[in-house]
């Protein structure tokens, strides 16, 4: 997942949220782009990381462990943070974790799709992370709208044999790498590429939501009336809690603050936070990421709401659903 800036953000999580789930840390710990610290004042600030977690120095004790009692992915997926953080410095940590990485691996190694939908290829991280536990023939489409970061995926995927660079449609890949499954990269908007896939009558066991989070419902709609889900495939919709944010929020007052540690006097104001223009960056940025989480809730309560469908919101990572069509019993 999936931030756009890297200024710190700051925020008291409800403690009602972190009731329903025993530890609001879970999702901050599974979640590669935030650091979790309680300041001296005893609220509890999310520090947002420009890099992939895996290439972090700090990391919560609990992501760590997870972590560490995974199995890890190969060293090429390390290489590729490390290609992110070159290429887009600022916003690296779209990438999702290496532990996210190894989760969809294990997905697709578990429900064995022939047919998989990315929306939100960026650099091909979580692309190869699937790839990698599809069978043998399976193909992955990935929708990419930024040329720069298109490209990027393009050069990695037949750099790696999944993609041949004169016959994209030779699955048995360039590079004589022959682990039989075919990347296609759709350069573009994702809505038009869902519109070029409909008319091809394509359809697919597991799609992968990661793009723009405003165009969630969109893509949604897309996929079900285009009928490119296929009977038994799942969606899985990524950043659906959205650092918690999608929680409506609540004032101090409203109790559960026992929860908290007890508040010690403020620290001195520092130089930085008494710059105007660092305020109004500040504020800028916590509004659109307020406006992100609000597509998010939308986006949940519509699935919710929609009777063709059965949904699981889980608190891992940044929050994921996994999203069927209703059984016809
Ligand atoms: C969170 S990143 C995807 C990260 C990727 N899944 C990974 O883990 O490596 C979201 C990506 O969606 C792309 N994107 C945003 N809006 C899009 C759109 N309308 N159509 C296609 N791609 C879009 C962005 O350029 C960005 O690269």
């Amino acid at each position: 997942m999936a931030f756009l800036s890297n200024l710190a953000s700051c925020r008291a999580i409800p403690a009602r949220f972190t009731r329903a789930f025993s530890s609001s840390r879970v999702v901050v710990a599974l979640n590669p782009t935030i650091r979790t610290v309680w300041d001296s004042s005893g609220v509890q600030q999310q520090k947002q990381r420009s890099i992939p977690l895996a290439d972090a120095p700090v990391q919560d004790p609990v992501f760590r462990y997870c972590e560490e009692l995974s199995t890890p992915l190969p060293e090429k997926f390390r290489t590729l943070h490390q290609r992110s953080i070159e290429a887009y410095p600022m916003s690296a940590n779209k990438t999702i974790s290496e532990l996210q990485g190894q989760f969809l691996q294990l997905l697709m190694r578990i429900t064995r799709p022939r047919s998989v939908l990315e929306l939100g290829c960026f650099m091909g991280y979580s692309a190869m992370a699937m790839a990698d536990g599809m069978s043998r023939g399976a193909t992955l489409y990935t929708c990419e709208k930024d040329a720069k970061a298109a490209r990027l995926a393009r050069d990695l995927f037949v750099e790696r044999g999944y993609l041949h660079p004169h016959h994209p449609r030779d699955v048995s890949g360039g590079n004589g790498v022959q682990h039989g499954v075919q990347i296609q990269l759709l350069e573009g908007d994702a809505l038009s590429s869902l519109e070029s896939l409909t008319q091809q009558r394509l359809q697919f066991d597991a799609v992968f939501l990661d793009a723009d989070k405003g165009n969630y419902i969109n893509y949604l709609n897309r996929i079900l009336d285009g009928d490119l889900l296929s009977e038994n495939g799942y969606i899985i919709a990524d950043n659906v809690l959205f650092r918690g944010m999608v929680l409506p929020q609540r004032s101090d007052s409203e109790g559960d603050e026992a929860e908290l540690p007890s508040p010690a006097p403020s620290p001195p104001l520092s130089p930085q936070q008494d710059d105007p223009k660092a305020d109004a960056e500040r504020v800028r940025s916590r509004t659109s990421l307020q406006r992100t989480a609000d597509h998010m809730d939308a986006f949940n309560r519509h699935v919710k709401g929609d009777p063709r469908l059965e949904v699981v919101v889980l608190p891992i990572f940044d929050g994921i659903s996994v999203i069927v069509r209703k059984n016809k019993a």
